[in-house]
Order: structure tokens, then C-alpha cells, then sequence
């Protein structure tokens, strides 16, 4: 799929918010990709795993399972495995921490593709990863729908985009006036009910 191919499904679906967003990273953006509102779709969704399995199919070989950060990860990580006709698994976070669900497995000798919806600064991805080491996991690659960073962000392996798209992003005490006078709201799961 071509990069406006991609942002016209977030489009279509509404999923392109403009206003005030507090990011999971805690940074402030004037733009929020509200991958659920495309998730809601199973239509749309296929066509951009389909797509994005097709990217990961031919750069990594041999990858045997799909692991992804809850809540955002675990639609397109389903997805995409199931085009790459690999088991769908997810870290989910316990006392803010991510941690391979209990009752899945990963055997030492497979290769597993973190799976991620958007990518900001990357620190869901590195702390995805850094949890599947934990366990002795081989993570080979990892991939992502949208990378926000514009190809910026270090996710700690090789990180396969269907589509970058650079949107600014802003520490909270450095925010442009007209950014500072829309009162921000956080859309994501990150930091919710005592959760870090
Ligand atoms: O690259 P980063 O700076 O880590 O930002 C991207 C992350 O932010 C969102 O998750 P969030 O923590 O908001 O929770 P969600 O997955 O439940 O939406 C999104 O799903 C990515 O996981
Ligand atoms: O950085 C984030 O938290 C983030 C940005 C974005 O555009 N969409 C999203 O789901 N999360
Ligand atoms: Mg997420």
C-alpha cells in the first residue's frame, strides 16, 4: 500500500484527530492516529496487515510467532499473523510492566516479530522487547502500521513501517501557544487506574 493509500483508511475511519493529545511517552501532540476507530473495521484492517505481513514476509525469513504490546498491539498483531499463519500472542502490563501473558509459551528457537499499531518514540516497542528477553525469546525484528517518528525512533531491533508519517511531538513543558490553550486529553491505556 502506498502512504496515502494508509492514511486515507485512518481517514475514511475517522481515526486522524486534531486537538490536544497526551502520548504514552507523556510528550504532547497536536495529532492523534486513533487506531481503534480503524480496528472497529475488519475490512480495513485486513488490508493493512495484509499488507504489512507481505513487508515482514519479505525481509525477515522464518518468522514463527507474533508477539504484541497490549491494548493497541493485539488487533493488527492478530491480524498479521494470521497472513503470516503464525500463533498471535501479547505482553500485557502487571503493575505497569510488560509481561508475556500467562498461558502462552515461546520456545528458545523461535523467531518472533514484536507487532506494534503506531510507534512514537518506540518505548512500547523496547519495553515489549526487553520483557521477551526476559524470558530467553529471540525477537528478530519488529513492525509497526505507522511510525510517527519518521524512521527516528530505535525499537532496539529492526523496525519494518508500512508507512512513516512524521508528526510533531512535544515535551509538556515546551508546547507552542496554540498547543497550550486546548486542554489535552490522553487516549491511551498507558498510566490508567494506578497503572504507570
Ligand atoms: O512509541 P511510543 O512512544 O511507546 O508510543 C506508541 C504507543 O502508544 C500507544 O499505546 P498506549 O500506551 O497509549 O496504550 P494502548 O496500546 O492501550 O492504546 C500505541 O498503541 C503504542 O503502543
Ligand atoms: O504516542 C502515542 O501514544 C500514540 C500516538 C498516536 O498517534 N496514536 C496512538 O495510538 N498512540
Ligand atoms: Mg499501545
Amino acid at each position: 500500500m502506498t502512504k496515502d493509500e494508509v492514511l486515507d483508511v485512518f481517514r475514511e475511519c475517522g481515526a486522524m484527530l486534531e486537538g490536544h493529545f497526551i502520548l504514552s511517552s507523556g510528550l504532547r501532540s497536536p495529532v492523534f492516529l486513533q487506531k481503534a476507530r480503524v480496528f472497529q473495521y475488519p475490512a480495513q484492517t485486513e488490508k493493512l496487515c495484509r499488507a504489512l505481513a507481505e513487508r515482514i514476509r519479505a525481509e525477515i525469513p522464518g518468522v514463527t510467532k507474533v508477539v504484541s504490546p497490549a491494548i493497541g498491539g493485539i488487533i493488527p498483531g492478530y491480524e498479521t499473523a494470521r497472513h503470516l499463519d503464525v500463533p498471535a500472542l501479547y505482553t500485557e502490563r502487571v503493575e505497569g510492566q510488560f509481561e508475556l501473558r500467562r498461558g502462552f509459551e515461546i520456545a528458545a528457537d523461535d523467531r518472533v516479530v514484536v507487532v506494534e499499531d503506531i510507534v512514537s518514540t518506540g518505548l512500547s516497542i523496547r519495553e515489549c522487547v526487553d520483557a521477551l528477553r526476559k524470558i530467553g525469546a529471540n525477537v528478530v525484528a519488529a513492525a509497526c502500521l505507522i511510525d510517527r517518528s519518521g524512521g527516528e525512533a530505535d525499537v532496539g531491533v529492526p523496525l519494518i513501517s508500512l508507512i512513516e508519517y512524521k508528526v510533531p511531538a512535544y515535551p509538556a513543558d515546551q508546547l507552542p501557544p496554540d498547543l497550550a490553550a486546548i486542554p489535552p486529553v490522553k487516549p491511551g491505556s498507558r498510566g490508567i487506574q494506578g497503572v504507570k
